[in-house]
């Protein structure tokens, strides 16, 4: 798990890390330097041409140390220095210093920004970082324009995309990065998706500042890695037997979109479920049971539509339930939704339609809990809170929403935020924009359902679905690219578990 912390405290955290440690600022910009380098050596070769754009505060720094280390690789390097060069920073001036006498570097007048034609493959951007305090002018702005302009060309951000802020939205222009390199952990607008031209494709790499050490600045976000989710895994014993794999239950669908439960029924299975069971409008009885013969299905006195019928219809021999994939809002799905939540009582998934019911009826938001999980795509949240500004004002409600409700909200999308009544905030960071397709959603809910079923506190449950979610995506578009759809994703699953080491 890697804290994101404020760009605020990033001045504060390195003056107590570099007096804790005993070593210099000047070290800790040469760790940046060569985390970098080392991500640059993998990534390009040294017959492109790199020119390296370096500002007058630390990000410049961290970009003249780069330049020196790529030279000394062999790299075709030249450094166009930007700003005003008599305001630079200690270590930016240091590292000029240290700029060898031959390695070509020009101080950009505001002239020669308005007519240099560049001729390079690669624009490694470090100019501003995260120090940028207001909205890009005078040839910062110039020169940031004039680098979204140039075509086959790669621009690689050094920490974070100059003018972009390190936690609030855009105001005017910023670097139109392809790839961002992250110091130590992304920083929070990187989570933004209005940010998404900005940042292109985001690394991070670490500099050598401890899990330990950044705790002690902790604003409770975290950003998920792979080693957070193996050890959340539960472990079973060769003894296991179907009843330890639990039994979930899949509510939904409706005429016409019976496919969704289905999709979350099979997604549940396929993370391991030892029983999976559908709970369909009778339409859907024959459908399901014809294509998913591992299932089982109980069948709604409704036709077309989920319908309640009387007593506690059995419910509550379910370990886990997930609910909502393609039952629509019609009224009597409205009564049937009200009447599962008066009833079921164990740990549960609400999504889709559900959540839409949920906003249109408010008062059955008093049936969410601590076993609630509410997995809202970014419209489906705007119905439950009401219009939101910009990704960051969502970010709040969504912590704001799940501790008046007690419940945890996922909110879907690149970066799956995950937010808890205790006022953490997770972000994923697996993932990516082939899962952008009809059903990927149900998926997740019958994921997250298993790991609930399986015995998971609420926690773990979601945390590992919503992540290995984002890991079977990627796994299933490596060659299927933007022709993934969501049944890929299931099919994906089981490697997701050799990826993670988890058996
Ligand atoms: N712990 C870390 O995260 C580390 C950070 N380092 C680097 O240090 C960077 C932060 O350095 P600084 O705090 O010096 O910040 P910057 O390098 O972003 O520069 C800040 C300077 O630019 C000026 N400025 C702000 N907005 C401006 C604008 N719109 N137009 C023109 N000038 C503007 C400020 O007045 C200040 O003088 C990070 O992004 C990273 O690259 C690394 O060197 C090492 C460790
Ligand atoms: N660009 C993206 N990057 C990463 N994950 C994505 C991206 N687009 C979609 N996803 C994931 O795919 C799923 C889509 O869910 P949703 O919008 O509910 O789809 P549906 O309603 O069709 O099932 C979510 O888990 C979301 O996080
Ligand atoms: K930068």
């Amino acid at each position: 798990m890697l804290e994101i912390i404020s760009g605020s405290s990033v001045k504060k955290l390195d003056t107590d890390f570099i007096t804790e440690k005993g070593i210099t600022s000047h070290r800790l910009m040469e760790n940046a330097a060569l985390a970098f380098c080392d991500w640059f050596e993998e990534n390009y070769h040294r017959n492109d041409k790199v020119g390296i754009f370096c500002g007058p505060g630390n990000n410049g720094g961290d970009g003249l140390a780069i330049a020196r280390l790529l030279w000394r690789k062999g790299y075709d390097i030249i450094v166009f220095l930007v700003g005003d060069t008599e305001k630079a920073s200690a270590d930016c001036r240091l590292n000029r210093e240290l700029l060898p006498d031959k390695l070509p570097a020009i101080s950009m007048s505001s002239d020669d920004i308005a007519h240099m034609e560049f001729d390079l493959n690669v624009v490694v951007d470090a100019m501003l970082g995260i120090g940028v305090n207001r909205p890009l002018a005078g040839d910062f702005l110039n020169m940031v324009v004039k680098l979204n302009d140039l075509s086959n060309v790669r621009k690689v951000a050094v920490d974070i995309p100059t003018g972009l802020p390190a936690d609030e939205c855009l105001q005017g222009e910023a670097l139109k990065a392809d790839v961002t390199v992250s110091f130590q952990y992304p920083k929070f607008s990187l989570m933004f998706p209005e940010h998404a031209g900005y940042v292109g494709v985001l690394h991070v790499v670490g500099i050598g500042i401890g899990n330990k050490f950044m705790r002690q600045f902790t604003e409770s976000k975290y950003y998920l890695q792979p080693s957070d989710i193996s050890k959340r895994h539960l472990n079973f014993s060769r003894f296991a037997h179907k009843g330890d794999f639990g039994r979930v239950l899949l509510v939904g669908g409706s005429y016409g979109s019976i496919g969704a439960v289905r999709m979350s029924a099979e997604a549940a299975l396929r993370t391991g479920s030892g029983l999976a069971t559908c709970f369909v409008p009778a339409c859907g009885v024959d459908v399901i049971q014809a294509s998913l013969p591992e299932v089982q299905v109980i069948s709604s006195s409704g036709e077309k539509r989920l319908c309640w019928d009387e007593g506690d219809m059995g419910v509550n021999r379910f370990d886990a339930v997930g609910i909502g994939p393609g039952m629509g809002g019609s009224a009597e799905t409205v009564t049937f939704l009200e009447s599962f939540l008066n009833v079921y009582k164990g740990p549960k998934v609400i999504d889709a339609d559900a959540i839409n019911i949920l906003s249109n009826h408010k008062k059955l938001l008093n049936y969410l809990d601590k076993d609630a999980i509410l997995t809202p795509h970014i419209k489906e949240f705007e119905r439950l809170v009401g219009h939101c500004e910009n990704h960051k004002q969502r970010l709040g409600k969504a912590l704001e929403f799940s501790s008046e409700h007690s419940c945890v909200l996922v909110l879907k999308g690149a970066h799956t935020s995950i937010s808890f009544p205790d006022g953490t905030q997770y972000f994923n960071s697996t993932g990516n924009k082939h899962m952008a397709t009809g059903g990927a959603g149900d998926v997740l809910t019958g994921m997250i359902t298993s790991f609930l079923g399986q015995g998971y506190g609420t926690k773990n449950a979601v945390l590992c679905g919503v992540f290995q979610h984002g890991l079977a995506g990627e796994i299933a578009s490596e060659d299927k690219k933007r022709g993934t759809i969501a049944t890929d994703i299931i099919q994906a699953i089981p490697k997701s578990y050799l990826q993670l080491n988890v058996d």
